[in-house]
């Protein structure tokens, strides 16, 4: 990502509703290149809803959300600007670990590094032409993570990224994200465990 980028997620008085129930209201939040924020709150609060919405899988009840580049001439929507990391890994468990990441740059594009260099930086080359179904489920979710890395996206939705993850794991992953942050890059995820990054916004949730 080009330094000179800079962008920045604006989420006014959101609420969404799951069915007929408004599962939360009144959430604010501002997001600046190199920032991330922790959406946290019991089991059932709407942290997953919140990013899913903010990804445009759900729509809003309320509120309003806005993205803002500047320094790039192309005015592309929030949508072709994020990557979603949803809890379940969106990998298809008859297809190698090659084939999943291919299919991924069909759909987000490419233009950081390939699927085995981004799968090496997972520490996971070793399994680059297996099936995803003979894997565990730390390394389906560092192949998940691995996408991350493939697509050139500024904003990063990650829910509940560390599930599954042993702590060297955990390590890279804080590693990515922390030079995804440097670069200019924004990231919001859905935790239960911090991170442990500096200057983490926190976003807590209440049931209402
Ligand atoms: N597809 C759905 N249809 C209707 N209600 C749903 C649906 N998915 C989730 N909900 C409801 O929306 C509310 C928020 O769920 P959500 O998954 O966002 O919570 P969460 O804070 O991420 O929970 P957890 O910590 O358990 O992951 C819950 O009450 C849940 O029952």
């Amino acid at each position: 990502m080009d330094i000179a980028r800079r962008c920045n997620l604006l989420i006014e008085d959101l609420s969404v509703a799951r069915g007929e129930r408004v599962v939360f209201g009144g959430v604010s939040l501002r997001l600046d290149s190199g920032e991330i924020a922790e959406v946290t709150g019991p089991n059932g609060v709407g942290k997953s809803t919140l990013l899913r919405a903010i990804a445009g899988f759900l729509p809003l009840r309320s509120g309003r959300m806005s993205w803002a580049e500047s320094g790039t001439t192309d005015s592309a929507t929030l949508a072709e600007r994020l990557h979603y990391v949803g809890h379940l890994d969106a990998l298809k468990s008859a297809l190698t670990v090659r084939e999943n990441l291919e299919i991924g740059l069909g759909i987000l594009g490419r233009d950081r590094l390939t699927p085995l260099e981004a799968l090496a930086r997972m520490e996971l080359a070793h399994v680059f032409d297996l099936p995803v179904g003979y894997l565990s489920a730390g390394q389906r979710r560092r192949v998940a993570l691995a996408r991350l890395l493939i697509a050139d996206r500024p904003l990063w939705l990650l829910d509940e990224p560390l599930t599954a993850l042993d702590q060297h794991a955990r390590t890279l992953l804080k590693a990515i994200v922390a030079d995804h942050l440097k670069s200019g890059g924004l990231m919001l995820a859905a935790t239960h465990e911090p991170l442990g990054l500096p200057e983490t916004i926190q976003v807590r949730l209440r049931a209402i």
